[in-house]
């Protein structure tokens, strides 16, 4: 629930560019999503760190190969916020410039624990002009819309044209994110 998952886009049927890297001294558990964005189906290749994770030992490989990064804290657990500053440190520092950054606030179900207010998030994500919503991935909350999101653009980074519709992530992530209840918030 807490950390960074890294994700690389093809055409489905493609084949990825990139592969995870691959270290025994580094776990990391991979998945492929199939997201339909407009009716062309992009191949999500996800990676994510598995176990006793600590930022500083995470091979720079992974950032490098990645083209979006979810990073994830818990609402219920101040630490895992204040280490979402570190991560975007080091991936300043490491991954590529263009890289497609989304932040998420899990377990926005469990109100009744929640110690980040999601406006905590809200000025967090401002300050680094990422997009940024609360998730629940017990309920599915916002989880496909994550997701869709990071598909959607780099679909439109893959296709761009100077004459194409555009594509802001942060605008259609406002638009279409679901808010927990009014009472869940602090
Ligand atoms: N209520 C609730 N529990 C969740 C949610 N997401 C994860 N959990 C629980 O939180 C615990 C930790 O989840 P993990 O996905 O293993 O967390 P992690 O930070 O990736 O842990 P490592 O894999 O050890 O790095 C598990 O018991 C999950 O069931 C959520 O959205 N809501």
């Amino acid at each position: 629930v807490t950390g960074m998952s890294g994700a690389a886009a093809t055409r489905d049927g493609e084949a990825p560019e990139h592969s995870p890297p691959c270290s025994p001294s580094y776990d990391v558990t991979g998945k492929n999503k199939v997201v339909t964005v407009d009716g062309v189906r992009v191949k999500l290749q996800i990676w994510d760190t598995a176990g006793q994770e600590r930022f500083r030992s995470v091979t720079h490989a992974y950032y490098r190969d990645a083209q979006a990064l979810l990073l994830l804290y818990d609402i219920t657990n101040k630490s895992s916020f204040d280490n979402i500053r570190a991560w975007l440190t080091e991936i300043h520092e490491y991954a590529q410039r263009d890289v497609v950054i989304m932040l998420l606030g899990n377990k926005a179900d469990v109100s009744s624990e929640r110690v980040i207010r999601s406006e905590d998030g809200e000025t967090l994500a401002r300050e680094y002009g990422v997009p940024f919503m609360e998730t629940s991935a017990k309920t599915g909350m916002n989880v496909e819309l994550a997701f869709l999101a990071i598909a959607k653009e780099l679909k439109y980074r893959a296709l761009w044209q100077p004459d194409g519709p555009s594509f802001q992530i942060r605008d259609f992530v406002e638009s279409q994110k679901k808010r927990p209840s009014c009472c869940s918030v602090l």
